[in-house]
């Protein structure tokens, strides 16, 4: 494609050299091949305008630029204001416009996002359409399973994505957009069908550093969301009443909601409530335990309404989700205990899981849990009052430690715990603390392993060695 159809759309930007044809575009200059388009992007770790010459080197014939550089060998330069903006439009420009070619349903909040694309996915193909998904644990074009390396992935490899769906006849893309996808213009130029906004609580301030940016960075989707589905029972999703445009449906439990499920009752099984739109009033039985699945079944059910899908169809889809990989996963241990594995890695995330847990643990409650290194440190203590003030023991490990030394976060989480009084253990080697908890496990006792979910790894400073939760729970079981 010529460089000129491919910057189209770009607000302002200085154009020196010829209009030559482009065959691929990418931001790592590792990637330059003979006739590239390479886009420098200034990141958080290096600045992709020093990769420059190495692209050009490579074979890259166009480079997008945002400062001045200094260039040896035939290239055309594109200077614009913004490389990820710019990185956005120019993907979009490639593929051929994908985004106007499918409905795309996005999902936003600190917690539910995975869970309500799952739901999501399971209404719309009730609804007897073929669908695509995005997020956390993979992406999904109609029955293929595709690896996913970030929850909502760069704007080249988005756009990418939704040209294939829309190939392979996807009429429905359901998305996970990430507070940092937003920050980061991954998602820029893209409309959404509907947007979802599930709540707002303590996470990645390393990366946002206030909750007002990141409550900021969220409501960037609702800028180009036709409808706009809120959790009213949050603070942040009341709030966020006040900024979002497109048509609003509201959801909640507590509140007075557009959509709202009344009748709830839950078992270890799942959750049973009544979903509650206008006159209509129909019985939801939910694979999936816990109020806040209610609220991410809400979520999934004003979205699919505002898309003008019945209320029997939505019915069918929610009942006909059976688990989400990784999220409150249940293995009942012939010893007469029961392990879960969940994804909660927020002080929310933990409360939440022990709440619903609480409701049938008829022994001990126990929590297994680490923090992530080169994350925000702020949530560490707070995600430790959380376990202490919900479960009756806590077990504190590792969680992808990364660039950080696991012993030091685990002592940013103490605090947190030794405010409540409840006894806890440190065992830093996560397979041993698994091994402690399930060898000391008496009958009735629930064990709760938060934090990895789907993950099969564990990211250590120097390497990244296999982690299956599943896989060794089920294996320890045997042994002991
Ligand atoms: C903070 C963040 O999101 N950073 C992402 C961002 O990094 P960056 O822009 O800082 O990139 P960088 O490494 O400094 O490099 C700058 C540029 O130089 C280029 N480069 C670099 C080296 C080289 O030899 N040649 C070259 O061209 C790079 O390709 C890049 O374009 O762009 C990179 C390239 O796409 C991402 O890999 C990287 O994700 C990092 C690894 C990450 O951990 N991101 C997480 C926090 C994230 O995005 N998480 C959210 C989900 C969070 C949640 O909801 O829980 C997600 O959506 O996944
Ligand atoms: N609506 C919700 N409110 C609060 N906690 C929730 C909610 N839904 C799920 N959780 C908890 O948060 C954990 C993560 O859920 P899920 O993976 O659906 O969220 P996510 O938003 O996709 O997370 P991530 O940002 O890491 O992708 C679950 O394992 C559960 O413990
Ligand atoms: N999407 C989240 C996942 C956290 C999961 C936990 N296992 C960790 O590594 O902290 C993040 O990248 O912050
Ligand atoms: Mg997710």
């Amino acid at each position: 494609m010529r460089l000129s159809e491919l910057i189209s759309g770009i607000d302002s930007c200085i154009f020196v050299g010829n209009d030559v044809d482009i065959k691929h575009i990418t931001y790592n200059s590792k990637d330059v091949t003979e006739g590239s388009l390479f886009i420098c992007i200034e990141g958080f770790k290096v600045d992709g305008h020093h990769f420059a010459q190495e692209a050009v080197d490579r074979g890259a014939k166009a480079l997008i630029i945002s400062k001045d550089i200094n260039i040896f060998g035939d290239v055309t330069l594109v200077k614009v204001k913004d490389t990820r903006k710019a990185m956005a439009i120019i993907s979009s420009n490639f593929y051929k416009k994908p985004a106007e070619k499918i409905k795309i349903v996005g999902i936003t909040g600190t917690n539910g996002k995975t869970t309500s694309t799952f739901m999501m996915k399971s209404i719309l193909e009730s609804y007897g359409q073929k669908i695509g998904l995005i997020g956390t644990i993979y992406n999904i074009i109609g029955d293929k399973i595709i690896e996913a390396k970030r929850t909502t992935p760069e704007s080249l490899d988005l756009q990418c994505l939704f040209k294939e769906m829309v190939d392979n006849n996807c009429a429905y893309c359901v998305m996970e957009v990430s507070s940092h996808s937003l920050e980061l213009e991954r998602v820029y130029g893209v409309d959404f069908e509907a947007g979802i906004f599930t709540n707002l609580t303590q996470d990645h301030l390393d990366f946002h550093k206030t909750m007002e940016n990141y409550f900021k960075a969220k409501l960037k989707l609702f800028e180009r969301a036709k409808n706009a589905i809120i959790n009213i029972d949050d603070d942040y999703g009341k709030e966020a009443l006040r900024y979002v445009k497109g048509n609003i449906l509201k959801y909640g439990i507590d509140s007075v909601a557009d959509v709202y499920a009344k009748d709830i009752t839950m078992s270890d099984e799942g959750t049973k409530f009544k979903l509650c739109y206008e006159s209509n009033e129909i019985e939801v039985n939910l694979h999936l335990p816990g109020k806040y699945n209610v609220y991410n079944a809400l979520g999934c059910a004003a979205a699919a309404l505002s898309l003008g899908i019945d209320i029997n169809t939505i019915k069918k889809g929610l009942e006909a989700l059976k688990s989400v990989p990784g999220r409150s996963e249940r293995i009942k241990a012939k010893q007469g205990f029961t392990v879960i594995i969940d994804y909660a890695h927020t002080p929310d995330g933990i409360e939440n899981i022990l709440k619903a847990t609480r409701e049938y643990t008829k022994g001990r409650l126990i929590i297994l849990f680490g923090a992530g290194g080169d994350r925000d440190k702020t949530k560490r203590p707070l995600m430790g009052k959380a376990a202490g003030t919900f479960a009756d023991y806590c077990i504190i490990t590792s969680d992808n430690p990364r660039n950080e030394e696991p012993e030091q976060i685990i002592q940013d989480i103490i605090p947190g715990v030794e405010k409540t009084g409840c006894p806890y253990k440190i065992i830093v080697d996560r397979k041993e603390a698994i091994k402690y908890a399930l060898m000391n496990a008496k009958k009735d006792d629930v064990i709760v392993i938060a934090g990895k979910g789907h993950e099969t790894y564990q990211i250590l400073k120097d390497k990244t060695v296999h982690f299956d939760e599943k896989e060794i729970v089920n294996e320890l079981l045997q042994e002991i």
